[in-house]
């Protein structure tokens, strides 16, 4: 096994090509066999074992450094990097990141998780390298699904701009976790396919090296023509004319052709583009049959191909899904839209009864953000359906042209809150903090499914501006979905428990844990009352008020950043009331990015456990109310 042998990145600079071939087909039977138990990306990094054995071949990593673009395609670099023995590990607590991680190695030159950032990070380190006069080679790697983000686009403009020695490596599978949208995606797959060009192409290569020889007026007039007839069929013109030298297209899985047309590039002055077509899940042929449902695999079984999915009630995203398709049906207006993420939003269905009303516009947050607030503003009822984590990349076209136009815009955000293996670049953490504070905002968390329901009921019928739903990457809580849908009037919580020792404000899945705490509490004669803060914003004031009066201990629970957060808001609240000497607790994420782990496991190390309520309420408690 010559996997054995590899321990860095030089150990595959002893090898022959045939070697190299090998090493890839060893590779890849590497990451079929560990992903079969820790789940991941397999079908991005099954796409990419010749590239990155090409580029580790080439190049001397980490003197020259290596961007992987979203990084959840650098299981192979890992693997190259001597993290191989760590692949048990991958993705869990305390284990092998799934992307690009600076504490892991100093291969790990820049860290990612959100798309579309490579660019700018390689122009950057351009910049850097010739300030300081270093001459190392600086290497992104793109997919065409992050190239539709508009973060590559400022930046390949700023690219071609500049001129900076640097290669860009877009890998083209055509696919993006869905496939892939628009017409940058419809460009290159003209490159790809249109053998008119390579054709035509040579014709006119051969052509122009014929000029010399053929001299006089007819010459000179083919010479003038040569840049126009040059980009007429020079495949990648649009970024010939961004001011990067385009190569290729080639096929992304054949080595010598890799590793010829990068030693081209690497000759090249300038910014470089080597366009190699890949196929997403190579290798194994269940991923290669369906790339999207291997994009993000569970556990499998190898020789079946048959995933291990988790039996129980269903995941959120399932109800939000079902519960879309009940209120399509009744309301036309309603349209929904997602930036790239039609299957793990839950909009595939929605999208085969719907097929005219789902618009998936790419991985561009922010576009898709102010299209829904154009067509709210005409009249239609847009749903951004968008994971937490990624809305954080359209935060001012929420306030700017969808808050501030007070337009009816339905966000559902999913993963809203801890989403586990992804860890702290996706984790939902901070949209109620950054969400709560925008004016004419309405946000809500369901206790459970059956109240998402009733939350996608109320967001419909809402039309008093724009109003967010978020809820968890988990599934429910097996609660009876049968109650025929109705809304639930704006800003009113509930008191799921009565009691009079102390008050616990839960957000979410929050509620189950304080259920939990409040029955045992109970058996030591704590009475906690539990009351379902539904509506994040705005808060139940009355409820509040009578609290006050009250005057028990209060505890807020979410699931979500304390910077800012619920918890910030009750505290404020009371301040601005007045209403001083109040005892209260805010339980959430502390001011730290939480890493990947089990959702569990990420609650309990930040104490969001029914336990550390049950201390939190002793302690708040006087002694003599805890025996009443
Ligand atoms: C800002 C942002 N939006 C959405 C995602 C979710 N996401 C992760 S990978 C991916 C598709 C990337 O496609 P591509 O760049 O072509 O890589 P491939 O998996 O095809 O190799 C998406 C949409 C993300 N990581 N970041
Ligand atoms: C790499 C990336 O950003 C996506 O693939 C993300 O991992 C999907 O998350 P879910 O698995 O929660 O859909
Ligand atoms: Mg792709």
């Amino acid at each position: 096994m010559l996997l054995e042998q590899i321990t860095q990145p030089k150990d595959l600079k002893q090898l022959s090509i045939e070697q190299l071939e090998q090493l890839a087909t060893e590779t890849r039977q590497f990451l079929v066999e560990k992903l079969s138990v820790t789940g991941g990306h397999l079908s991005s990094n099954l796409g990419v074992v010749e590239l990155t054995i090409a580029l580790h071949y080439l190049f001397n990593s980490p003197y020259d450094k290596f961007i992987f673009d979203v990084g959840h395609q650098s299981y192979v670099h890992k693997m190259f990097t001597g993290r191989m023995d760590k692949f048990d590990t991958l993705r869990k607590y305390k284990g092998l990141c799934g992307f690009v991680k600076r504490s892991e190695s100093e291969h790990d030159v820049w860290e990612a998780g959100h798309s579309s950032t490579s660019l700018s990070a390689a122009m950057g380190m351009a910049i850097a390298r010739d300030l300081k006069g270093d001459h190392n080679r600086v290497v992104a790697v793109i997919g065409d699904g992050a190239l539709t983000g508009g973060m590559a686009l400022e930046a390949l403009n700023h690219i071609g701009h500049e001129k900076k020695n640097l290669i860009v490596v877009l890998n083209d599978n055509e696919m993006s976790i869905a496939p892939n949208v628009g017409a940058l995606h419809n460009y290159l797959g003209k490159i790809r396919s249109d053998k008119h060009y390579v054709k035509v192409k040579e014709e006119v290569e051969y052509l122009i090296k014929k000029i010399p020889a053929i001299g006089g007026t007819l010459a000179k007039t083919i010479e003038k023509l040569k840049d126009s007839l040059k980009y007429m069929v020079v495949p990648g013109v649009l970024f010939e004319e961004l001011g990067l030298t385009y190569l290729g297209p080639i096929d992304g899985h054949n080595l010598p052709v890799l590793l010829e047309t990068l030693k081209q590039a690497e000759k090249v002055e300038g910014p470089v583009l080597l366009h190699v077509v890949t196929l997403k899940g190579k290798g194994y042929s269940p991923a290669e049959a369906d790339s999207h449902a291997w994009h993000g695999a569970s556990p499998y079984k190898i020789e079946s191909g048959q995933m291990l999915k988790a039996v129980g009630p269903p995941m959120y995203t399932e109800v939000f899904s079902k519960s879309l398709i009940d209120l399509a049906r009744e309301d036309s207006r309603i349209v929904a839209v997602t930036p790239a993420m039609p299957g793990g939003s839950g909009l595939l269905k929605f999208a085969d009864e719907f097929p005219d009303r789902m618009i998936d516009v790419g991985i561009a947050e922010q576009h898709a953000a102010t299209l829904c607030a154009a067509l709210a503003n005409e009249g239609i009822k847009p749903v951004f359906a968008v994971y937490s984590t990624f809305l954080q990349r359209a935060y001012d076209q929420v306030v700017h042209d969808i808050c501030r136009a007070n337009l009816n815009v339905i966000f559902a955000i999913d993963r809203a809150g801890f989403v586990g293996p992804d860890g702290e670049t996706h984790q939902g953490a901070y949209d109620i903090a950054f969400l709560r504070s925008i004016p004419n905002m309405v946000l809500m968390m369901p206790k459970d499914e059956d109240e998402l329901r009733h939350m996608m009921k109320t967001a419909v019928e809402y039309n008093e501006g724009p109003i967010a739903v978020r809820y968890p990457r988990i599934s429910g809580l097996g609660t009876s979905m049968d109650n025929p849908y109705h809304t639930i009037p704006i800003g009113t919580w509930e008191v799921l428990r009565p009691g009079d020792s102390a008050v616990v404000l839960a957000v979410g899945p929050m509620i189950s844990l304080a259920m939990e705490a409040a029955e045992q509490l109970s058996k030591e004669g704590v009475q906690l009352r539990v009351i379902n803060a539904r509506f994040i914003k705005p808060m139940d004031e009355a409820m509040l008020l009578q609290l006050a009066k009250d005057n028990l201990p209060i505890i807020t629970m979410e699931e979500g950043a304390l910077m800012g957060g619920f918890g910030s808001s009750v505290l404020e609240y009371y301040a601005n009331q007045n209403l001083y000497g109040l005892r209260i607790k805010i339980l959430g994420i502390p001011d730290y990015f939480v890493e990947h782990g089990s959702v569990q496991e990420q609650r309990k190390e930040v104490g969001l456990t029914s336990e550390r309520l049950v201390s939190e309420v002793k302690a708040l408690v006087p002694r003599r109310r805890q025996h009443a």
